[in-house]
């Protein structure tokens, strides 16, 4: 919880920092990579540094948290904390690099707000900063701990028993451990960060959700991105990886996953957003699951349909929409609720495209799901921005 002391500084301060934030982070990042340029291998995405969302994410992450320490002064926010720590471990983030980035921040809201930042206002600041770094410290250690595994040191090395090319741009990699050590247990939901060596020799790393239940072996499930630097990754697993090679990867993270009740499940998806359902539906499947499950699908044609076989199998109860060739029973267009029963009671989870997920978000609870019901996880950096 914030001091009362610094509480009112930081909400007098909170309208000058919050219009500095941009000048901030960008001072903050240019500063810490000139000095360790060594972070941008293996640890940063630099698809997302280049294009400025990354800055922009650090940036509404640091406004919503003040603003949410101010409005809640006796609640933690919780849940939005989570989801960077499921993040940060996914990336392999250690404690001594909140030093690290301290440093640079601090720094860098000195030079841009000069005389504006008495001693006052950076002790209230640095409260912010050390309340949410001491919060995503502790989730992030229970959360190594879960996953067996020592902070940031949870990757290891598996093998792509198959490959297989799902759509033109789709593609599926079936992996299995290398080595005879159990990996870390997935749930369906999960993804974990793949790790490749660029051809200028930079490590980058890249989540991607688990497309099955993870039982033995493990598979992803990728779609190339060609007129994106975030995409590169993407685009090189596609160019390059055929079954018998090896891939890094992380232990699986990321909490939005399965409830296990037996409420009925409403499975929501767009475009590649298609790979949790695709988990979650499997697990079920696996488990002998009684669940009531509905699977709401929306793709542009039944051939960029990944997995579509798998989703078509799996979810005995299920729409697909497609704005083209589509075929009776399926439909055309974009996914429209109208006329499709949503089970009373459900619990629903979304994943696709930001704009979908708005649509489908407000179909839902116009529906009569309970907010608190609809689960939905916003894949890169614009997390706080789509959860602000
Ligand atoms: N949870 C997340 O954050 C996810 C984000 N994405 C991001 O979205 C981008 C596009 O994903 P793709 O699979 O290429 O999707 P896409 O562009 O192929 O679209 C798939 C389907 O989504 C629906 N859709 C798209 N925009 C819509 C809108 N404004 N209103 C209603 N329906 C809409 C349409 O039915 C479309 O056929 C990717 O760059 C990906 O990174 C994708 C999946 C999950």
């Amino acid at each position: 919880m914030l001091s009362a002391e610094s509480a009112a500084v930081v909400r007098a301060t909170l309208p000058v920092v919050g219009a500095s934030l941009d000048a901030i982070t960008e001072r903050f990042y240019a500063t810490m990579f000139a000095d360790r340029p060594e972070l941008l291998d293996g640890l940063f995405n630099r698809g997302n540094q280049a294009s400025g969302e990354q800055r922009k994410a650090l940036a509404g992450s640091i406004a919503a948290f003040a603003t949410m320490l101010l409005e809640h002064p006796d609640e933690r926010p919780d849940d939005l904390l989570a989801r960077i720590a499921h993040k940060h471990t996914a990336v392999g983030v250690t404690d001594d690099q909140y030093v690290i980035v301290h440093k640079y921040l601090f720094g860098a809201i000195a030079e841009v707000l000069g005389d504006a930042v008495t001693p006052e206002v950076a002790a209230a600041w640095d409260e912010v900063y050390w309340l949410m770094a001491g919060a995503l410290i502790a989730m992030e250690a229970r959360i190594y701990a879960d996953a067996g595994a020592r902070e940031g040191g949870t990757w290891r090395r598996w093998r792509v028993a198959a490959r297989r090319d799902e759509t033109p741009d789709v593609v599926s990699f079936l992996l299995t451990p290398v080595g005879d050590e159990p990996p870390p247990p997935a749930l369906p939901g999960q993804y974990v960060s793949v790790q490749v060596v660029m051809p200028d020799g930079v490590r980058q790393l890249r989540q991607y959700t688990l497309s099955n239940a993870g039982g033995g072996a493990r598979r992803i499930t990728v779609k190339r991105v060609d007129d994106d630097p975030a995409g590169e990754v993407s685009t090189l697993l596609h160019a390059t990886v055929r079954a018998g090679d090896e891939l890094t990867l992380s232990a699986p993270f990321g909490d939005v996953t399965l409830d296990d009740s037996q409420a009925p499940l409403v499975l929501v998806s767009a475009g590649i957003g298609c790979t949790p359902m695709v988990a979650m539906l499997d697990h079920l499947a696996a488990t002998g699951s009684g669940r009531r499950v509905l699977t709401l699908h929306a793709d542009r044609s039944p051939d960029r349909h990944a997995l579509r076989e798998d989703m078509a199998r799996l979810a005995p109860e299920h729409h697909f929409w497609y704005e083209q060739d589509a075929e009776s029973p399926d439909r055309g267009g974009l996914m429209d609720l109208d006329g499709v029963e949503i089970p009373a009671g459900a619990v629903a989870y979304l994943c696709g495209p930001l704009p979908f997920m708005r649509e489908a978000r407000a179909a839902l609870l116009r529906a009569g799901v309970a907010a608190r019901d609809v689960h939905y996880e916003v894949f890169g950096p614009d997390l706080w921005l789509a959860a602000g």
